[in-house]
């Protein structure tokens, strides 16, 4: 692991309207990293994602990925360079199967590379990326799922289908905003583990926002907590678990 962060925002502001929610953020991931960031219901958590993914605009402060400044750029060039997401309620397309959810994945990644994203579809790709939809749709237990159309998916076979389509794209970082939101706790841990594998094998770096306490100290090498827009801790799990004030804020209503 090298000391060159991965991501890294200075002095991240963001405003809506009046409501200042994110002040001054600064956030250092280095490579090989799984980063969650916690707080409470309304800290600015998914603000921060959208900031740092380019889903909005920030007011202030400078956002870099690999060195390279991204602050101004769309999120379409954001995730062109490395960056992938998944959302609270994940983002599919509902009257697509799951396979074709992930052909259309693995084709934009393909036609971005090759500069011919603005021809038309076909979802009839060539036969490598067709294996590599069926691997990837393997990888992550989606191969029974495969034809059925996304919008009659349970809950926890599109989170998973939304991470594929993510992975699709060949992430160095990869962004996931409350991955186990809404899944029992024996899905839960399932999706720690396979979240875990697929870190090892595509050598990802992390960046999480979770509330299952499991689920972040099973998952975080790092932790970072946000109180009111406000970064007010950032160390090792267990440093970070013993901070009184992060106690007082957020941990100790568990
Ligand atoms: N589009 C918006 N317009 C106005 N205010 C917003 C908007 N999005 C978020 N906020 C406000 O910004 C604050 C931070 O919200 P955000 O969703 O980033 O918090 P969070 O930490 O992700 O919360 P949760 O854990 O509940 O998901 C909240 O007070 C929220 O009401």
């Amino acid at each position: 692991m090298t000391d060159a962060p991965i991501l890294e925002a200075k002095a991240l502001c963001k405003s809506y309207g009046l409501v200042q929610v994110l002040h001054d953020v600064e956030l250092s991931i280095a490579p090989g990293e799984s980063r969650v960031v916690i707080g409470p219901n309304g800290a600015g958590k998914t603000t921060l994602f959208k900031c740092l993914s380019g889903e909005v605009p920030s007011d202030k402060g400078v956002i870099s990925l690999e060195g390279r400044e991204i602050t101004g750029l769309r999120g379409w060039r954001r995730v062109q360079m490395g960056i992938g997401r998944t959302f609270q309620v994940a983002r599919i397309f509902p009257e697509m199967t799951a396979r074709e959810n992930m052909t259309v994945a693995v084709e934009m990644r393909d036609r971005l590379a090759r500069g011919t994203a603005r021809r038309l579809f076909s979802l009839a790709p060539a036969a490598e990326l067709r294996a590599e939809v069926d691997e990837l749709m393997s990888e992550l237990d989606l191969a029974a799922a495969a034809d059925r159309p996304a919008r009659i998916l349970a809950h926890g076979d599109k989170k998973r289908l939304e991470l594929a389509m993510s992975l699709a794209l060949r992430p160095t970082l990869v962004m996931l905003d409350e991955p186990t939101a809404g899944m029992s706790p024996a899905d839960r841990a399932d999706a720690v583990a396979m979240i875990a594998r697929l870190r090892d094998t595509h050598g990802l770096t992390l960046l999480l926002t979770e509330h299952d306490m499991e689920v972040v100290f099973g998952l975080a090498t790092r932790l970072t907590v946000l109180h009111q827009g406000r970064i007010i801790a950032d160390g090792a799990p267990a440093d970070v678990r013993a901070d009184p004030n992060v106690r007082e804020v957020y941990l100790g209503h568990d």
